[in-house]
């Protein structure tokens, strides 16, 4: 391929051919090496590096296999670069010797090389220093597999993949891939998406490109299509005439702290709305794919994407906290939104007529991120339970992951009467004892496998702008204005009408506590002392009847 077209016949040739080359035929044993570009930056430290250290600590990256390479421009020593990682591989809580010794040896694995984006030196020595360490570890069944992570701000990407094109694949007589992981937000509308989609397209070919959205690799969201296509359950109730509305939420109860600069320029629709409350909202209104091949889960999402209606002025509310604009990075009259609500409407059999309520914020009351899917009230109904709330299917992608269904139930006693109550997945519970991986993890893990089934194709990156753009470039001209809203509350006001006019109906008077596991515990320890009491009475009793 290779070109920056994006035709069907290349469409067609990546879905019979991707799955097949990328994943069964590849080896997937020999060196491998980590480029992390933009090393010296926050994404870095606080969330690739340590992805990488859970797969090394999992044995997924050998030490004699594996080699980490940190590029970027600041001019700092490998023991910076490993010092400024290091508080964020150990455990707040303390570690044990084992796992710093872990901390230690992983920490070796990583050199660090300083060069610009777009000049040809740092990226010849880069290649350089690959290619060393390739010949010193390289086997006879080997293949040398190179892998650039772009944690970089978009702006760069066109530079660092020509000089990558240039002077860093991998040498085809060694075998292996070279695979580029890349970041959102990809673009700030249709136009520039596309534009850098073009400019990378023609250095690179579509397998080879991993656009990541975090949130895919996220465990409620990989368990979004085995709920919906799985379970007999959810087949006959997934549709307009059961769902009444749909809520994807995302809120933060911190603001932008710090990387204001960064988000003015982006704001909350591209930073959290067109990405990963996007590819979620793909999740649970797709239809089922034919197979579990990417390319077959993909196309079900572009589908969707192309079905979904322009965004109406009168279903948008957008805010902004009051403070924001007192970081210095942030322009004193800066409109952009900090809290959006948008409501997406989809053209299709299934869906018609019922309201996806899109809604983000930072500085809110509270932090979770969480799938609402709302039934419509019972016909007929008997119990006079309508008061008490609808049936509710809740999946909390975090924290305290879980997922519920909001019921009515009789309440428990002589009389006949009902209250809601729940049956409730909550995974700290039901999976104690089991470490839920990072959503990064996985897909670093995904990328060096070749597996896309959780990356961004670009005919999906072209849909989801295209839904947002119109909306965007009104926000841009100063068409919308951002409500003020207090930090640590709700957000605005409009926003919860909104919800109201589009038919959400709240349950009042009924709140899901996620289950703790302190409470048997602190049974099992009432029980002991209680225990312990009666058998000194006991006792007490035979030695001074
Ligand atoms: N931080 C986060 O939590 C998340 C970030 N992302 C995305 O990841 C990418 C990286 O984010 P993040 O690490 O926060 O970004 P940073 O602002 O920390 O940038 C990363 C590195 O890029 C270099 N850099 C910064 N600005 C420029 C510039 N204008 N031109 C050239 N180089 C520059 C700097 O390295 P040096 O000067 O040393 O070369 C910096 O250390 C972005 O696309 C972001 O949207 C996605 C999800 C979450
Ligand atoms: O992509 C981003 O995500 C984080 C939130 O990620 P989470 O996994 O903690 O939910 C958000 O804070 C950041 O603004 C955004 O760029």
């Amino acid at each position: 391929m290779g070109s920056g077209d994006w035709s069907d016949e290349e469409r067609s040739r990546l879905r019979s051919d991707s799955v097949a080359s990328e994943i069964e035929n590849v080896p997937e044993t020999g060196c491998l090496s980590i480029v992390v570009l933009g090393a010296s930056g926050d994404l870095a430290k606080k969330k690739t590096f340590p992805a990488l250290f859970h797969l090394y600590r999992q044995g997924f990256l050998p030490p004699d296999e594996v080699h980490i390479f940190g590029y970027a421009r600041s001019k700092i020593s490998d023991d910076d670069l490993r010092n400024r990682i290091q508080s964020y591989l150990v455990n707040d809580k303390g570690s044990s010797t084992e796992q710093l010794d872990d901390v230690s040896n992983f920490l070796q694995l990583i050199q660090y090389l300083s060069g610009s984006y777009d000049s040809e030196d740092g990226f010849r020595l880069l290649d350089k220093e690959i290619s060393e360490h390739e010949s010193s570890k390289i086997s006879a069944e080997g293949s040398s597999r190179r892998l650039f992570y772009l944690a970089l701000p978009p702006s760069v990407y066109p530079s660092v993949c020509k000089m990558i094109k240039t002077c860093c694949m991998n040498k085809s007589n060694l075998g292996g891939w070279t695979r580029i992981i890349v970041e959102k937000p990809f673009g700030r509308d249709l136009q520039s998406a596309e534009q850098l989609s073009t400019q990378i397209g023609e250095l690179f070919d579509e397998p080879q490109i991993y656009r990541i959205d975090h949130y895919l690799g996220k465990e409620l969201v990989q368990n979004m299509l085995v709920l919906r296509f799985a379970n007999r359950f959810f087949l006959p109730l997934w549709n307009r005439d059961n769902i009444d509305n749909v809520q994807i939420v995302f809120r933060e109860d911190f603001g932008t702290e710090g990387r204001g600069g960064y988000f003015d320029q982006y704001g909350i629709i591209r930073d959290i709305i067109q990405n990963h409350l996007l590819q979620v909202l793909c999740l649970v209104t797709m239809e089922k794919p034919i197979s579990l091949k990417p390319e077959h889960i993909r196309d079900e999402k572009v589908k969707v994407l192309e079905s979904v209606l322009p965004i109406r002025d009168d279903e948008v509310v957008l805010g902004q906290y009051e403070g924001y604009r007192e970081d210095p990075t942030v322009p004193d009259h800066s409109n952009t939104p900090t809290f959006a609500t948008i409501i997406l409407r989809i053209n299709n059999e299934r869906w018609e007529g019922v309201p996806f309520i899109l809604k983000a914020g930072k500085a809110l009351n509270s932090r979770k991120a969480e799938i609402r899917v709302q039934l419509k009230d019972v016909p007929g109904d008997i119990f006079k339970c309508k008061k008490q709330g609808r049936n509710e299917f809740v999946i909390r992608l975090q924290p305290s992951e879980a997922i519920y269904m909001k019921l009515t139930v009789k309440q428990p006693g002589l009389e006949m009467s009902t209250v809601q109550s729940e049956l409730d997945l909550s995974y700290k519970q039901r999976y104690q004892g089991v470490t839920i991986p990072e959503a990064y993890e996985r897909l670093i893990l995904d990328t060096i496998k070749g597996d896309q089934q959780h990356f961004v194709r670009r005919d999906e990156l072209k849909a989801s702008w295209e839904i947002f753009t119109p909306l965007l470039h009104k926000i841009d001209d100063g068409e919308f204005k951002s409500i003020p809203y207090k930090p640590g509350s709700r957000g605005p006001a409009e926003a919860d009408e909104l919800l109201e006019r589009a038919g959400y109906v709240q349950t009042h008077g009924y709140l899901w506590v996620p289950p703790t596991l302190e409470y048997p515990t602190l049974q099992s320890f009432i029980f002991l002392v209680c225990g312990f009491f009666l058998a000194i009475y006991a006792i007490s009793l035979r030695i001074f009847p």
